[in-house]
């Protein structure tokens, strides 16, 4: 049985021939070369996060306080990182996390489809964004086999919610994920410096102006008055959710629903009483908020609170290592956030499957030589607070 480890032969395999990986295949090396390679505007936004960025470099930072103790005598030559979430047997527990601006972090400003495909390629879900440069159908198409994703940012214009969601359930996607913590922009403090937000410039709007409710409200098509639909969508983009909202969110779609940004376990009791699917717990990168504790510190207790419903992790996952360090920790399932983006910045498609690849085979490692040979053991093995 093939292994996400068997990479690690590639590459060697590639270095016998004197080629070397064109995407570096740690994070710091990665980040750095992406971010030379990104447009200013491009870089500032995906790389920076909300005021000075301590919650979001703790994000990262706060996975050397968790360690692993390895097991012997295990035999871990089998190793099985398949996971069942919702029904669908994923081939491993990592996805790609929602990133609305996805589509400039390629040259050609397709980035999202460079994602779909590279979720095609590796059966790694891409959970795509509303802000995308591509509508929601093309994407959906270009993941072939592999199950998507729908994150909804929900208008304040209900109809258009639906609307949303009705097309992204048309396209195929198995879940909506809807955004909790961003109903309004965080402080960030590179982008403010540069006076620089991409939607106001019309980026990455496409599935509002490709949207029948959200052109039928328009005096003018947004190809004759982009500027219109621009300030509609400023208009509407975010509506402030409350609890009482759930059962409308609820009635919108069959489809599981997965509620992002929960940290606390109040919250998240509370979203399992209100009939969600699943908790994704995520401080959404640090990007919103600043002065948080990390994520992966606050994934203990969220899990316990969440019970039997399943819980999907995002913010400050870098590594292989952090992706199992996380599942130790109860998550479900792994997001992989600005690392994704970093590899379609470097090279597209090929890229961000490069990323995940290296990603998984790092991980599937670590389970080797720890004596996890599944994700039950690794979740029995448990990760200590060091
Ligand atoms: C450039 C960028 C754009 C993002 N856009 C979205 C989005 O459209 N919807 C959403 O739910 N989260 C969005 N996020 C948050 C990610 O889904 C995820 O929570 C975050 O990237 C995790 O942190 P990390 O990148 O540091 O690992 C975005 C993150 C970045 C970096
Ligand atoms: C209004 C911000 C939407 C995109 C996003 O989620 C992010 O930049 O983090």
């Amino acid at each position: 049985m093939p292994h996400y480890g068997d990479y690690q032969n590639a590459i060697y395999g590639a270095g016998l021939a004197g080629i070397v990986p064109k995407v570096p295949v740690d994070f710091a090396t990665l980040a750095a070369r992406a971010t030379a390679a990104m447009p200013a505007s491009v870089r500032d936004y995906v790389q920076g996060g909300c005021g000075d960025e301590r919650t979001q470099d703790r994000n990262a930072a706060a996975f050397d306080h968790w360690g692993m103790t390895p097991r012997m005598m295990v035999d871990c030559t089998a190793r099985d990182l398949s996971v069942e979430l919702f029904g669908l047997r994923l081939p491993s527990p990592v996805f790609m996390a929602p990133i609305g601006v996805t589509g400039l972090c390629t040259p050609d400003g397709h980035g999202d489809l460079a994602a779909a495909r590279a979720a095609a390629g590796t059966g790694v879900p891409l959970v795509a964004s509303t802000l995308s440069n591509d509508p929601l159908e093309t994407v959906a198409q270009a993941m072939g086999d592999t199950p998507g994703f729908f994150q909804l940012y929900t208008p304040k214009d209900r109809d258009l919610a639906a609307s949303l969601v009705a097309r992204a359930e048309a396209a195929g996607f198995k879940g909506i994920v809807v955004t909790l913590d961003t109903w309004v922009t965080g402080w960030r403090p590179r982008d403010l410096n540069t006076g620089n937000f991409p939607q106001l410039r019309g980026h990455v709007l496409t599935n509002y102006f490709s949207d029948p409710v959200f052109r039928a409200a328009l005096a003018r098509p947004p190809e004759d008055d982009p500027a219109a639909a621009i300030r509609q969508w400023m208009g509407t983009f975010g509506k402030v959710l409350t609890w009482d909202d759930m059962p409308w969110l609820r009635s919108l779609t069959k489809l599981p629903l997965i509620l992002k940004g929960i940290c606390h376990p109040d919250d998240a009791r509370r979203a399992v009483d209100a009939g969600a699917d699943a908790i994704y717990c995520s401080n959404h990168g640090g990007r919103q908020a600043n002065g948080g504790i990390a994520a992966i510190d606050m994934l203990p207790g969220v899990v316990a609170a969440a019970g039997a419903t399943p819980v999907l992790f995002d913010s400050g996952i870098r590594s292989g290592t952090d992706v199992v360090k996380a599942l130790a920790l109860g998550a479900t399932a792994v997001g992989i956030g600005r690392p994704y983006s970093y590899g379609l910045a470097l090279d597209g498609a090929a890229g961000c499957a490069h990323v995940l690849r290296c990603l998984l085979a790092e991980a599937d490692l670590l389970m080797a030589v720890n004596g996890y040979p599944t994700l039950a053991a690794v979740r029995e093995a448990g990760a200590v607070r060091m």
